[in-house]
């Protein structure tokens, strides 16, 4: 009889709270259902995964990779895909950074799981994409605030210019926002997040959480309490910043994490593609899960058929 002895996977760790890389792993092929999982269990540990000298090369290699962990969502809910590609979300310097801390599309019910980034051209310098545990945050608050925000509920929504262009001068800044708006979600989430799988509590807000669901609050005064809490989450210690090298592919736990891409590096082009796994339905440390409250999130949460 034979034994297969799978290879166990050398990943090296990035900091202590947040991230880590493995180099020349071929995401070109096919990867075994063990390496899945060995990757898998590293994200759940890790948050941040990242590949360098990855051999992927194609929209088609990070459609294969993000496959293995889930059925793909639709690249947006607003924004078009790469042509004929209706997994694959373009990133391109041309049409502004997200230079403002976010989870991916948690205006919608429910959110991607996971985010892979692929590197297509990157600028000289610059361009890095910082990345931040969110259960660091959490674990960080003194008690009774961390108490607090296990009873609090956010309301997330897309009608905020987070990946526009600030530069008024920008040709297309007006249209980019008209698309990223042209259908308006409205969502409420618990403040704390459980990960479904890990059961590791993490503040689930970022820049489309827009105000707290408080009787009586006003919305200056929610956005300050959001301020205070977001102010844990992008402390250097939870934060990895990811510099881009050709070849690499970035995977993330979108349930538990925050990201940023600085606008560091003076109009040069910049372009990775985009491909995010679908979510579950975020579900507080009460139980009670999120709600929809604008828009229709289920043809985006249609999966995608892969090739
Ligand atoms: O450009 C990056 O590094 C991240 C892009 C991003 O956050 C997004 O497209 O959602
Ligand atoms: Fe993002």
């Amino acid at each position: 009889m034979t034994t297969i002895t799978e290879t166990k996977l050398e990943f090296t760790k990035l900091g202590s709270r947040i991230g880590a890389e493995i180099r020349g792993l071929d995401l070109g092929a096919e990867l075994s259902p063990d390496t899945i999982a060995q990757i898998r269990e590293a994200l759940n540990v890790h948050k941040a995964l990242v590949f360098r000298e990855a051999n992927v090369r194609s929209d088609e290699d990070q459609v294969r990779f993000a496959g293995y962990f889930g059925p793909l969502t639709k690249a947006h809910p607003t924004v078009a895909s790469v042509d004929g590609k209706p997994a694959v979300l373009p990133v391109d310097s041309e049409n502004g950074s997200a230079n403002n801390w976010h989870t991916d599309v948690t205006f919608v019910v429910n959110p991607p799981q996971a985010s892979t980034l692929r590197s297509i051209t990157l600028p000289a310098y610059g361009g890095e994409t910082l990345i931040a545990s969110s259960a660091g945050a959490y674990r960080d608050l003194p008690d009774e605030l961390r108490n607090f925000a296990d009873t609090l509920w956010a309301i997330h929504t897309n009608d905020y210019d987070y990946s526009v262009p600030k530069n008024l001068e920008h040709a297309n800044a007006e249209e980019r926002r008209k698309e990223f708006t042209r259908i308006h979600f409205e969502t409420a989430h618990p403040v704390v997040r459980v990960h479904p799988l890990t059961g590791e509590r993490g503040l689930f807000i970022g820049g489309f959480a827009q105000r707290l669901r408080i009787v009586g609050l006003s919305n200056t005064e929610s956005r300050d309490i959001l301020r205070l809490l977001q102010a844990y989450v992008t402390r250097p210690e939870n934060v990895v910043r990811v510099d881009w090298e050709p070849d690499q592919l970035v995977l993330f736990d979108n349930r538990i994490t925050q990201h940023y891409a600085p606008d560091n590096y003076d109009g040069q082009p910049r372009k990775l593609n985009r491909v995010t796994i679908a979510g579950d339905v975020p579900v507080g440390v009460d139980g009670r899960s999120s709600t929809a409250i604008k828009g229709d999130s289920s043809t985006y949460s249609e999966t995608v058929v892969l090739h």
